[in-house]
C-alpha cells in the first residue's frame, strides 16, 4: 500500500505543486471543498482593494469606461472561454447559474416551437439527480409558459439514451453530477440528442476549471455553470453562459434587459438585442464580485487544464485506495464512478452517520461537505491540494470512525 512518504515524494515529482502558493489558505487546513467554493486566490484580496479603493472610490462612475467595467463580462467570458472549448465572443460572465439555466432553456425551447418539425414536441430531459435547481428552473419556466411542456426525469445515465426520442424538444444536462460525481459523455449525448431532433443545454457548474470541455466540439447548443467551484471566482461570483455561435443571432431570452441591448446609452424604448453573445446579458452586473472572477481564472494561464485532470484523477485514485484500504473495517459504499471517463473532480463515500462523520472531519480541518442521502463529498481540486494532503486526510477519517469520535446526535446547520 502507498505509504505517506511515497505521498511526500509523489509531491516532489509534482509539477503543479507551485500552484498551491497562487491561493491563500489557513495553515493546517485540508480543503477538500473547492467543488462548492473554490478557495481564493491571493491576487484576489489585491484586486478587490484596487476595485474598490481606485476604480469606485477614486475613478466612480468614470471606471465604466475607464477600468473596463462595462466591458467586463465579455472581457472573461473570452477567458474563460478556451477552458471550455469555446471561442472568442461566445460567453458572458454574468448572473447565475440558476438565471443562465433558464435564459438558456427558454430561448431553446422557443427556438424549437419556431420549427415545424419540432414545435409540437412537449418533453424536456434531465436526470431526476441534477442539482434541484437545474430541475426547479425547467418546472417554473414549464408552469409559466403553460403550453404543457414537462419534465422527464432519468433515474440512471445509462437510460439517459433511451430516453431522449422524437418527443424530446430539449435535453438539460449537468455534465459532472453534483452528488455522484459521474461524469456524462457529452459529445455522444449532445449527438444523440441531436440525432432526434432535439436541442442540447449542458451545466458545467462541476466541470469547468476541473476536467476539459469541448462545448463546440460537441457541437453543444447552450452551456452555463458556476465561477465559485472549481474556477475560484468566489462566493456567489457571477456564472456564465455559452451560445453556440450558430445560435446566437437567434437567441431571444425572455430576461431582455437593457444590458442586452445592441445600444443600450441610446435608451431606446423599443429592444433590440445585441447582435452577439451581450444579448445574453440582463442588467447591471456585480462589477466587485465580477472582478474577483478574473483572479480565479488568472491562474489557469499559469497551466492547463490536461495537466490539472491527470494530477485531478491521480488525487481521487490515491483518496479511492486508500479510503478502502485504511477504513476497510467501517460502513462506507463509493458512489463515484471508477471508471476515469466517467469521474469528475470529486469523490463522493455514504456512511450511515454521513452528516456526524463529516462535521467531526471538519472539526479536525478536513473540511468537505454532506449532501443528501448519506454522503459525504470530497473535492480533490489539483490546484491547491497534494498527494501528502490526502493521505492526512484519509488519516484524520480512519481515525474518526476507528474510535467512533463523531455525534450522531447532532442537529443539522443551514447549509450542510
Ligand atoms: C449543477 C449545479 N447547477 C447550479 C448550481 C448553482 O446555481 P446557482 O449559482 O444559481 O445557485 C449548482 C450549485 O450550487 C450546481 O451544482
Ligand atoms: N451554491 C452553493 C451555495 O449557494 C451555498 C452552499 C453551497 C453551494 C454549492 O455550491 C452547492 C453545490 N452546487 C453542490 O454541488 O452541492
Amino acid at each position: 500500500m502507498i505509504s505517506r512518504n511515497d505521498c511526500i515524494q509523489m509531491d516532489q515529482a509534482d509539477d503543479l505543486a507551485n500552484l498551491k502558493n497562487e491561493f491563500s489558505l489557513p495553515d493546517n487546513v485540508i480543503y477538500l471543498d473547492g467543488n462548492s467554493l473554490g478557495a481564493r486566490p491571493k491576487a484576489a484580496l489585491t484586486r478587490a482593494q484596487e476595485v474598490v479603493t481606485q476604480e469606485w472610490g477614486m475613478d466612480l462612475i468614470r471606471s465604466w469606461n475607464k477600468a473596463g467595467w462595462f466591458d467586463l463580462p465579455s472581457r472573461l467570458g473570452d477567458q474563460l472561454a478556451p477552458l471550455i472549448g469555446a471561442g472568442r465572443d461566445e460567453v458572458v460572465v454574468t448572473d447565475s447559474t440558476s438565471i443562465n439555466l433558464f435564459k438558456a432553456l427558454a430561448a431553446a425551447l422557443h427556438m424549437q416551437a419556431a420549427q415545424a418539425q419540432t414545435a409540437s414536441r412537449r418533453v424536456i430531459v434531465t436526470e431526476r439527480s441534477n442539482f434541484p435547481t437545474d430541475v426547479y428552473i425547467a418546472q417554473g419556466l414549464s408552469r409559466w409558459l403553460d403550453r404543457g411542456y414537462h419534465l422527464r426525469l432519468v433515474d440512471a445515465p445509462e437510460d439517459l439514451h433511451a430516453a431522449i426520442d422524437r418527443d424530446v424538444a430539449v435535453v438539460m444536462l449537468t455534465h459532472v453530477n453534483y452528488r455522484s460525481g459521474h461524469l456524462l459523455d457529452m459529445k455522444t449525448l449532445t449527438a444523440h440528442a441531436h440525432a432526434q431532433g432535439a436541442m442540447m443545454i449542458w451545466d458545467l457548474a462541476h466541470s469547468a476549471g476541473a476536467l476539459p470541455v469541448a462545448l463546440n466540439d460537441a457541437n453543444a447548443d447552450f452551456a452555463v455553470g458556476c465561477t465559485y467551484k472549481y474556477l475560484n471566482g468566489g462566493p456567489g461570483s457571477p456564472a456564465f453562459i455559452w451560445v453556440a455561435p450558430k445560435h446566437q443571432t437567434q437567441f431571444s431570452h425572455p430576461l431582455s434587459g437593457w444590458w442586452g441591448h445592441a445600444t443600450p446609452f441610446t435608451m431606446d424604448p423599443r429592444f433590440t438585442p445585441d447582435p452577439g453573445i451581450r444579448r445574453a446579458l440582463c442588467g447591471t452586473q456585480p462589477i466587485v464580485s465580477l472582478a474577483m472572477v478574473q483572479a480565479g481564472l488568472d491562474v489557469f494561464a499559469k497551466t492547463n487544464i490536461e495537466a490539472l485532470r491527470r494530477k485531478s484523477l491521480a488525487l481521487s485514485d490515491l483518496f479511492i485506495e486508500l479510503v478502502e484500504a485504511r477504513c476497510a473495517a467501517h460502513p462506507l459504499a463509493l458512489v463515484t464512478p471508477r471508471n476515469h471517463a466517467q469521474r469528475g473532480s470529486h469523490v463522493s463515500i455514504t456512511h450511515p452517520q454521513g452528516y456526524a462523520v463529516m462535521q467531526a472531519l471538519i472539526a479536525r480541518s478536513v473540511i468537505g461537505d454532506y449532501r443528501e442521502p448519506e454522503i459525504m463529498r470530497f473535492g480533490l481540486t489539483p490546484l491547491y491540494l497534494g498527494f501528502t494532503d490526502v493521505w492526512d486526510a484519509v488519516e484524520v477519517l480512519r481515525d474518526i470512525l476507528d474510535r467512533q469520535d463523531f455525534n450522531a446526535n447532532q442537529s443539522r446547520d443551514a447549509v450542510t
